[in-house]
Parts: C-alpha cells; sequence; structure tokens
C-alpha cells in the first residue's frame, strides 16, 4: 500500500475513542485520588469563605469613621474566633487575616498603615484603610458545581474538593492494560542477552506513558515469536479482564511477525493496520470481546509514539475524560531547514530552546531512526510535519507537541 493510501492519524485516533466510554466508577479517599479522574460533578457542601474575613492583619473599622479622628479599640477578631458583636460608630476591632469581619465594618487598616497611640486604645490612620474584605462565598457557595465529572485530579483539584468538604470522592475506575512482548531476540533488563539479543524496552515505556494517563498496568512480559506461543499469551492477558491488551512488536509484515495472526485466530475484529505516520506505520487496531486492542510496533520510538497518539488519550476516554482526543500540539519556530514531508506525517525527534526574542525553536535531532532511544531522551519535544508538506525554512513557523 503506498504511503499516501494509509488512514491518516487523525482518523485513525477518532476510529479507535469512537467505542471508547467510561467504564465502571469507585469511591477512594481525597488522599488516594491524585491522578484519579471525577466520575460526578462534585458540588461544594458549603460556602468559602463562610463569612466575610478579613484579608490582612491590621483593624476592622468603619471608613467613615476615621475622617473624624481616631477610632477607639473595643476587641479583637481571630481566625476561627470572631468578635461576636456588631462594630459601633467610633469603634475598630484588632483583626487578623481570616478572621470574621464584625458587621457593620466595611474596611480593614492594615496594621502596617496604623498609628495606635499609647495609653488610650484608639489607631488612626497613617494611609487610607482599603477593603482588604473577602465576602462570604468569594471563593465558591453551597450547592454548586465547582468540579466536573471527566475532570483529572491535580494539586489544585484536590485542594478544592477539599475545601468543599469531600473526604471521598467518585472517580472512574482505573482501565486495566494488559502488555505482552513478542519477539525471540528480547530479554528482560539485567539478565545476560545472547550475541545477537537485545534487552526489551517498549515495556517500560509503554508502561509509563499507560500509568501516568491513569491505567493500572500489568506486564505479562516476553513471547517468543511463535503463533501457538502468542495465542498462549493473548489467552493470559483475556483471562487478567484487560480492559486494553497492548502488544509490542510483530507488527509489522515480517514472516515472524505474528501479532495479527494470532489476535486474529483468538478472535479480534481488526479495524484497523497500517496508517500514515512515521514512526509507527503498522499499527494494529481492533477489538477482542469487550478488550480494545492496540498493536504497537516493535522499533522502540515507534512504540512510544504511538502510546502516547493512541494508547494515553484512549485510557482517558476510557475514564470519561471529554478532551482525551484534544490536540496536544503548539506553535515553534522551526530551528532548522526541513526538506518535503512525504506521504506520512512525521513525528520528528526535536530539542527545545529560547531564541534571542524569547520565541521557542523546534530543532530536529540529526538522526531520526525510530530504533535511537538516545535521540528521543535527548529530546524535548516532537516536531510534527503533516502528508505533503513543502520544505520548511529555518525560522518558519512549526508544530510540537512537548514530551
Ligand atoms: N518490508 C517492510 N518492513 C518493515 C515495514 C514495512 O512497512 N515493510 N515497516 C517498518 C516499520 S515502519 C516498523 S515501525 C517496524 C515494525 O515492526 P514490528 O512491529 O513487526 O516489530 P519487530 O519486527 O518485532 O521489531 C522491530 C524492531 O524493534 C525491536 N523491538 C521489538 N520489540 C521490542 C521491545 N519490546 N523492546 C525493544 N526493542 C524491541 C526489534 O528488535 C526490532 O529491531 O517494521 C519495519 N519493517
Ligand atoms: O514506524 Mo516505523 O517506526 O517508521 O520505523
Amino acid at each position: 500500500m503506498s504511503d499516501n493510501k494509509l488512514l491518516a492519524v487523525d482518523d485513525a485516533l477518532a476510529r479507535v475513542l469512537a467505542g471508547a466510554t467510561r467504564l465502571g466508577e469507585e469511591t477512594v479517599a481525597l488522599a488516594d485520588a491524585r491522578g484519579r479522574t471525577l466520575s460526578r460533578d462534585l458540588v461544594a457542601r458549603r460556602t468559602q469563605p463562610p463569612v466575610d474575613v478579613s484579608a490582612m492583619d491590621g483593624y476592622a473599622v468603619h471608613v467613615a469613621d476615621l475622617a473624624r479622628g481616631p477610632v477607639k479599640i473595643v476587641g479583637e477578631s481571630a481566625a476561627g474566633h470572631g468578635y461576636g458583636a456588631p462594630l459601633g460608630p467610633g469603634e475598630a476591632v484588632r483583626i487578623f487575616t481570616g478572621a470574621p469581619v464584625p458587621d457593620g465594618a466595611d474596611a480593614i487598616l492594615l496594621q502596617e498603615d496604623a498609628e495606635v497611640e499609647a495609653g488610650n486604645g484608639g489607631v488612626k490612620p497613617g494611609a487610607s484603610a482599603g477593603n482588604h474584605i473577602r465576602t462570604a462565598g468569594l471563593d465558591f457557595r453551597e450547592g454548586a458545581a465547582a468540579l466536573f465529572a471527566g475532570t483529572r485530579l491535580g494539586f489544585a483539584e484536590l485542594a478544592l474538593a477539599a475545601a468543599m468538604n469531600h473526604a471521598m470522592l467518585p472517580v472512574a475506575r482505573r482501565p486495566r492494560v494488559a502488555l505482552l512482548a513478542a519477539g525471540d531476540e528480547l530479554v528482560p533488563p539485567g539478565a545476560e542477552p545472547g550475541p545477537s539479543q537485545i534487552i526489551s524496552t517498549n515495556n517500560f515505556a509503554v508502561a509509563a506513558i499507560a500509568e501516568e494517563a491513569g491505567a493500572e498496568v500489568i506486564d505479562f512480559g516476553i513471547f517468543r515469536d511463535d503463533l501457538a506461543e502468542l495465542e498462549r499469551a493473548i489467552g493470559i492477558a483475556r483471562e487478567a479482564q484487560a480492559d486494553i491488551l497492548v502488544t509490542l512488536g510483530g507488527a509489522s509484515v515480517g514472516d515472524r511477525d505474528l501479532l495479527r495472526p494470532a489476535l486474529a485466530r483468538q478472535g479480534m475484529t481488526l479495524d484497523f493496520w497500517k496508517i500514515a505516520m512515521r514512526p509507527g506505520k503498522p499499527l494494529i487496531s481492533g477489538r477482542l470481546g469487550d478488550a480494545h486492542i492496540l498493536g504497537l510496533p516493535g522499533n522502540p520510538v515507534a512504540s512510544i509514539v504511538c502510546a502516547l497518539v493512541f494508547l494515553a488519550p484512549l485510557i482517558r476516554a476510557l475514564q470519561g475524560d471529554p478532551g482525551s482526543g484534544a490536540d496536544p500540539t503548539e506553535t515553534a519556530i522551526a530551528g532548522a531547514d526541513l526538506p518535503a514531508n512525504k506521504g506520512r506525517r512525521d513525528y520528528m525527534r526535536a530539542t527545545l530552546a529560547k531564541d534571542a526574542e524569547g520565541r521557542l525553536v523546534a530543532t530536529p535531532m540529526p538522526m531520526q531512526d525510530s530504533s535511537l532511544l538516545t535521540e528521543l531522551a535527548r529530546s524535548q519535544a516532537l516536531l510534527i510535519r503533516e502528508p505533503g508538506d513543502a520544505p520548511l525554512p529555518a525560522g518558519a513557523p512549526c508544530r510540537i507537541w512537548r514530551l
């Protein structure tokens, strides 16, 4: 098949995500919720702040009183312990940050701006009093939804959920991802490889990408390039009730590339095989029972880029994230002349730097072979070129995906 007849990456992603709806939900403690995805909107159980509070240490006053001379300090309001009475005319209350503003006070005289008179308990402004009052409900009001289903819980969301007084959170079940690598040449790290054997790397990178996207990963290890052995491996992954079965390698056209036939014999419905992507052309996508199948190509960088482009969004979609298929790219300036692109979308490994004007410059690595992990590890971004793109001069705008 010529490259310009291959399925476009965006169409392939749309097909991968088409059948992906949120899995079940569960309830977890706030302290265990980092990285999880809300399965329901979260409604505030209280108003924050619950009453008007001071934003500064100083004195709660009536602004109008200050023009008439010193005001008398009649008491104190600290965080958690209010003054407990309204402020009368000509009165001030010593107040601290976060403390309730007494009824009737309309300003806070900053401590630094106040002159306290010795002996008589009076205070007068050395500068004008500011408002410095956080009104009740400034942050959120009871009954209002402030976090929404599909939101991933990071530090800000966890703080907000806590402030809304949610000790337990409803979250999407983690998608279960089964990994299996195929290749007679592969041994695990730490093993003694034979003369032409290599260390299996793709499972570690793909597991990291999957976990980062919120999945629970089960790595079933390495299997030989043998049809019966690969069918057995697929059976093991099915028994583990994987939501996504990810195979690594054996996806191309060689006589030893047996994963597609093994998956077919186990009953996979193939959706597509081979896409207009470099690296990553021989990607397999299909369904086997309820499980989503992604057959990632063996070349390490192809495995990794395909996991970023397809697997991570699929994992997000299975957790109900409405933005799972969103475009992750941004604009930068090309740091070198680039030749015309052929028929596949190219994800070039590139370094990022700022030029003298502060613009982001993306410079492709000199070698782009999809086996080169050193070049990938030195890159900060993928510089994306569309099929059929004309030559791009250095300094022209380009699209990048930060790694
Ligand atoms: N005649 C053709 N040959 C190839 C084509 C093609 O269209 N026609 N496509 C090429 C492209 S593009 C890619 S990408 C690879 C993908 O091949 P496979 O998915 O079948 O992968 P393997 O042959 O099993 O391995 C390729 C390469 O990657 C190494 N590998 C495999 N698994 C791992 C692993 N877990 N960890 C580290 N490295 C791994 C393997 O040793 C090979 O060197 O096909 C091209 N060929
Ligand atoms: O997709 Mo392959 O990775 O171009 O080598």
